[in-house]
């Protein structure tokens, strides 16, 4: 749909300043809601004054910026920060030629915002809604959650974990990142919210989102935009961790010599740092990962900063940058294609970004991982992903059990 239709008298987004709203989940209605949050921070929106299906994220920037355009904005709000006022969320699909799932960016009707002590309320349309706020009731837990094998059983993906070993071992590629799925069903609808809710809380330090139905919580940025600075938090490189801190320091220390998982990283590092430098300029990239800890897996960690071109938006950014070496492999369309083959899987929008732009083009794209897809037609029935990269040294068993431990935040926000 291309907004404005000759015709119709033009949005507005109008934002205001005001009180801390406390925890910003608990503002979600149960319907058309949205939500990006880290440590507390963050929007959630609700209702939808604009959606637009995606063909891809360069068309969707185009369409972003005719329509950003064209919006009144009006802020009350002095020196107003990055993500208040007139925002879109939006989620991608992994690999538009191989999905029956839609790219979408939506235009929420309302936006509760909070970031560095400092609260706002957006409203968008026509006429936009005035400023009074209502809690709706909170969301109940999902009941007697089952689990089923997704398109393949455990067994038969090691089995692709194998074979794609071995090809990378004949010199076909050098990595490949292949992911399965789990269905989860409830005895009763699922309510995204307590999954937002839970995730929030439970890793505070990964971007809890959910748009459109894709819900989950993620530790890594493809790409952040602001005041002119690129950012990209790369992962690549994991351990499950045991419970017991002393173990988990000599397993963080096992990892950053592990050269298995530091060429895997440098693999995933390298992909960002040359897909962003068209854009930018004055890169950093640290010599070394760190590992970054989270309750469920540690993670080798890199944080490339940029200054990024004026005309590089976030969306042009998340275009250069989708798919990263972390979530589809080297080279990536031999990494790609064997995805298709060997998955079995319609990825749809997991591994793809997720995030949010604003009327300048700033914003946040994460890679949508730790997450599930609430089903469009079973209210009781998401699908969760979870995927490893694969190298040379990689153990199919291993990889199986890497792969549970990345489902294990979904799993303990469904209530296990
Ligand atoms: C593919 C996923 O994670 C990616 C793969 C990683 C790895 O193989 O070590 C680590 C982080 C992510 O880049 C996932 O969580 O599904």
């Amino acid at each position: 749909m291309t907004w404005p239709p000759d015709s119709a008298p033009p949005l507005r987004a109008h934002t205001v300043e005001i009180a801390d709203p406390g925890p910003l989940a608990r503002w979600m209605p149960r319907q058309d809601a949205y939500a990006w949050i880290k440590q507390g921070d963050g929007m959630v929106g609700f209702g939808e004054v604009v959606r637009h299906k995606a063909l891809t994220i360069s068309e969707a920037e185009e369409w972003w910026s005719d329509l950003a355009g064209s919006v009144i904005i009006e802020s009350e709000l002095d020196d107003p920060p990055a993500g208040s006022g007139l925002i879109a969320f939006g989620t991608f699909v992994f690999d538009p030629n191989n999905s029956a799932d839609q790219s979408t960016l939506i235009v929420p009707e309302t936006i509760i915002g909070r970031r560095n002590g400092r609260s706002w309320l957006t409203r968008i349309g026509v006429e936009p809604g005035g400023v009074g706020m209502s809690l709706p009731d909170p969301p109940c837990p999902p009941r007697n959650v089952s689990y089923a094998d997704g398109s393949l059983t455990g067994p038969e993906w090691e089995a692709a974990v194998a074979q794609a070993v071995a090809r990378i071992n004949a010199g076909e590629f050098d990595k490949v990142v292949l992911a399965r799925d789990l269905l989860a069903f409830s005895d009763g609808p699922i309510d995204p919210r307590w999954l937002v809710q839970r995730l929030a809380e439970e890793y505070s330090r990964c971007w809890t989102y959910l748009v459109d139905g894709l819900v989950g919580a993620t530790p890594e940025m493809l790409v952040r935009r602001e005041a002119g600075l690129a950012t990209s938090r790369v992962l690549a490189g994991t351990i499950r961790r045991s419970g017991d801190n002393n173990r988990d320091l000599a397993l963080a220390a096992a990892l950053s010599q592990s050269s298995k998982d530091l060429e895997e990283h440098e693999y995933a590092v390298s992909s960002v740092a040359r897909a962003l430098s068209p854009f930018c300029s004055g890169m950093n990239v640290p010599d070394a990962p760190y590992v970054l800890a989270l309750p469920n897996v540690l993670h080798l960690a890199t944080d490339v900063t940029a200054v990024a071109d004026r005309v590089a938006n976030s969306l042009v950014l998340a275009a250069a940058l989708h798919p990263s070496a972390a979530v589809c492999g080297t080279p990536t369309d031999v990494a790609r294609a064997t995805i298709a083959e060997l998955e079995h899987l319609d990825r749809g929008r997991y591994a793809g970004p997720v995030g949010w732009v604003d009327a300048h083009g700033d914003g946040e794209w994460a890679i949508a991982l730790r997450c599930g897809q609430l089903s469009a037609t079973d209210p009781n029935q998401i699908r969760l992903f979870a995927g490893c990269g694969i190298v040379a040294g990689s153990d199919p068993e291993a990889e199986l059990a890497e792969s549970n431990a990345k489902l294990v935040p979904m799993r303990d926000a469904l209530g296990e």
